[in-house]
């Protein structure tokens, strides 16, 4: 298009042998330059694709930031249908080029309860193959994104929901919730991938002290191993403080950003991608013992006694 444009006004002023040499020095210079010329075009509006009434994305023009609001009510369990609504927008995300997407959710006191129960108890090894297998896509998007992430912990994150939270790469909590990786608790044994997602973010003996507990943090505590970077008071702050820290890679490269991203957390990827049927074997041989399923009817029992 910038070619023809270019014809068109040129016409009248140059002769056909100065057009064809001028616009063979753009057309060359255009695809020499393309990687950069992507960067400096202003983000892309986003497409509204339809929206999925488990995850709302919501799109700021000006800034190219997403939020994504996990929208399933109580508590955010993620269930197969909230891991494929996520999986879908996380796609539309990449196709779209955002300058960065911020997670957070729309109960008012739960970011999210971590895996829905309901698919850990008493599962139907067909549905359960679905469901871990857009668990582990989910985490390969979010933690491979090319975009830069944030978390507005905005409520209890405990398990799968700081799994979520520790998938991006900044965290702003608010006060007097619990996150951490209490699995152990259950009688569950760490994937692969969450280990990776762990380590990354806090020391290797502050991971192995979490997970091995299962201990779940206050926002302050959390805040003082790293498992979080910020505390703030509401979640409009949260998000605000998340956008703060996604407008400091406007000066940077996006491509740079991107692949050095992509490096660091490369091997871990690929350590998920070298062994997704093996992951998903060894979960379920853990999930189906008669002593783990008891684990997790107690407990469902002792939610909804309180
Ligand atoms: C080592 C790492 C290994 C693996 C990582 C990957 C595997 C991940 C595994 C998991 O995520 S297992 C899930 C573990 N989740 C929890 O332990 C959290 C359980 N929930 C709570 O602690 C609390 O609900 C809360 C999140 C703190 C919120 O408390 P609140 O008082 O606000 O709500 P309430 O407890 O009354 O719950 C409302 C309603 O929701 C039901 N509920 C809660 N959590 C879940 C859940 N994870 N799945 C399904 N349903 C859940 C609860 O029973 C209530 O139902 P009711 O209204 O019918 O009584």
């Amino acid at each position: 298009m910038l070619l023809t444009l270019f014809e068109s006004h040129t016409h009248f002023f140059l002769s056909m042998f100065q057009k064809m040499i001028l616009t063979k020095i753009i057309s060359n210079t255009l695809s020499l330059h393309k990687k950069q010329l992507i960067e400096w075009l202003p983000a892309v509006r986003y497409f509204s694709s339809p929206t999925n009434p488990l995850v709302n994305v919501d799109v700021n023009d000006k800034s190219g930031i997403a939020v994504v609001t996990m929208n399933r009510k109580p508590v955010n369990g993620l269930s197969l249908e909230l891991f494929e609504a996520m999986s879908k927008a996380l796609d539309d995300l990449e196709n779209n080029r955002i300058r960065g997407a911020i997670l957070t959710s729309s109960c008012p006191t739960v970011f999210s309860a971590g895996l829905d129960l309901n698919e850990l108890y008493q599962p139907d090894k067909k549905r359960f193959k679905a469901f871990w297998t857009t668990f582990q896509d989910v985490w390969l998007k979010l933690y491979g994104s090319s975009f830069p992430t944030a978390a507005a912990i905005n409520g209890h994150a405990p398990a799968g929901g700081c799994f979520l939270a520790i998938s991006c790469e900044y965290r702003v909590m608010c006060p007097d919730y619990k996150i951490g990786l209490n699995e152990t608790r259950l009688g569950i044994i760490a994937p692969i991938f969450l280990r990776a997602s762990m380590r990354n973010t806090v020391s290797n003996r502050e991971a192995e002290k979490a997970l091995t507990l299962g201990t779940l943090y206050s926002t302050e505590d959390a805040l003082k191993i790293g498992l979080i970077d910020e505390i703030a008071i509401y979640k409009v702050k949260a998000i605000e403080r998340c956008e703060n820290f996604l407008a400091q890679f406007n000066n940077v490269s996006s491509i740079a950003r991107s692949f050095t991203k992509r490096s660091l957390r490369q091997k871990d990827l690929e350590e998920l991608e070298n062994c997704r049927e093996e992951d998903f074997n060894i979960f379920w041989s853990n999930l189906i013992e008669p002593s783990v399923q008891k684990q997790i009817g107690d407990y469902m029992q002792s939610l909804k006694k309180k």
